[in-house]
């Protein structure tokens, strides 16, 4: 059953808003970040990951960014036109705001941080009038990741966007995206996620930041009142994560499909989240059936906490595809699934 219409006239799948940043991952990992001394640049921010994602899955992403006015800005730019991802809707700062540096610890396979440089950050600074609707309408869909929300004037920018997208029926899907850093506080978490999420198409979060969405209307729902919730406000897909307990999609006809991690040797336990999105939502533009969106996001997500980074790491529809088959091979036809 197809939940979402997507206009196949619009030249871009993907509109993303939000922040495009860079990942400094440890070589030298299983240390302390302290004990780190050796680390690989990417390109990272959790939208920025997702649109290298779907690009490398074949669809062509646009992005709503601020980006310094630098080298760096340059370097996640130019990443991004290699990658084929449209860059005419990305902009430079002007009063010297940074792009975010995120440093990661590797302790253990499943013991992963990160640690923010977030301070006068320039993906924060996306303005109201970097926001066209005539940019939008040419996207089949818009993300917004949550983070874009957390302050002024980059929260109106997003406001803007999820208003003309619902006025040119330009699905919407939110993917929560919490970074505690610059939030001032939960109440103001709770009253722009639920903003948003009211007015999404597909919401994607784990239970703790549906929990953060939910804090003001009613603490302590069930994954199953959430969903109710939601889609009565007309959400038409909730997807809640569970890290390695795997993930449930509700979808608004009553059913829900669920699916667990594919096995493999973490190296490190971020970025899943990054590779889930990205080929769930590849799922979702082909017209498939739930479970084989939420089994390639699955199996995405899987290679992703395998690999040592996130954007650079992103699997290819024949990548994700193969790996699915080697594991029904070694594990049988109902991995995932059961
Ligand atoms: N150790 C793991 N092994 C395999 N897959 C994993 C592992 N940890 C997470 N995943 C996958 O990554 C997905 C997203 O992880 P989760 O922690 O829920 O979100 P996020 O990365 O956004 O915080 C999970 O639904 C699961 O499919
Ligand atoms: O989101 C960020 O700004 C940092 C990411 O690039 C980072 O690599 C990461 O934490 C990915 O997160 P996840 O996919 O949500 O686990």
């Amino acid at each position: 059953m197809n939940y979402l219409q997507f206009d196949r006239e619009r030249p871009l799948d993907l509109i993303l808003l939000g922040r495009v940043a860079i990942d400094f991952n440890p070589l030298d990992y299983f240390k302390t970040l302290a004990q780190s001394e050796t680390f690989k640049k990417y390109v990272g921010g959790s939208p920025a990951n997702i649109a290298v994602g779907l690009s490398r899955l074949g669809k062509k992403c646009g992005f709503f960014a601020r980006v310094s006015d630098d080298r760096f800005g340059d370097y996640v730019t130019e990443y991004f036109d290699n990658e084929g991802i449209d860059t005419s809707r990305i902009r430079r700062c002007e009063n010297g705001e940074k792009l975010g540096l995120t440093f990661t610890e590797i302790l253990s396979e499943n013991e992963s941080s990160i640690l923010m440089y977030r301070n006068d950050i320039a993906d924060l600074q996306l303005d109201v009038q970097d926001i066209d609707e005539a940019y939008i309408k040419q996207g089949k869909a818009l993300l917004i990741s949550g983070t874009a929300l957390a302050a002024s004037p980059s929260r109106e920018a997003a406001l803007k966007a999820v208003a003309i997208a619902k006025r040119t029926h330009t699905p919407v899907f939110f993917d929560i995206d919490y970074r505690p850093y610059n939030w001032k506080n939960s109440d103001e978490i709770a009253i722009y996620y639920s903003m948003v999420a009211a007015q999404s198409d597909v919401i994607l979060g784990s239970r703790e930041e549906y929990d953060l969405t939910e804090a003001l209307i009613e603490p302590g729902r069930t994954d199953a009142q959430t969903a109710v919730y939601w889609q009565g406000r007309g959400a038409k897909i909730v997807v809640i994560k569970h890290g390695k307990q795997g993930s449930t999609a509700y979808t608004c006809d009553g059913n829900s499909y669920s699916i667990k991690p594919f096995p493999v040797k973490a190296l490190k336990s971020f970025g899943g989240g990054d590779g889930y999105a990205s080929a769930f939502l590849y799922g979702l533009f082909e017209g498939w059936e739930m479970m084989d969106c939420l089994e390639l996001g699955s199996a995405s997500a899987s290679l992703l906490v395998a690999s040592h980074g996130c954007s650079a790491d992103m699997p290819s529809v024949e990548k994700v595809r193969a790996f699915i088959a080697q594991c029904k091979k070694e594990y049988g036809e109902m991995v995932a699934r059961s």
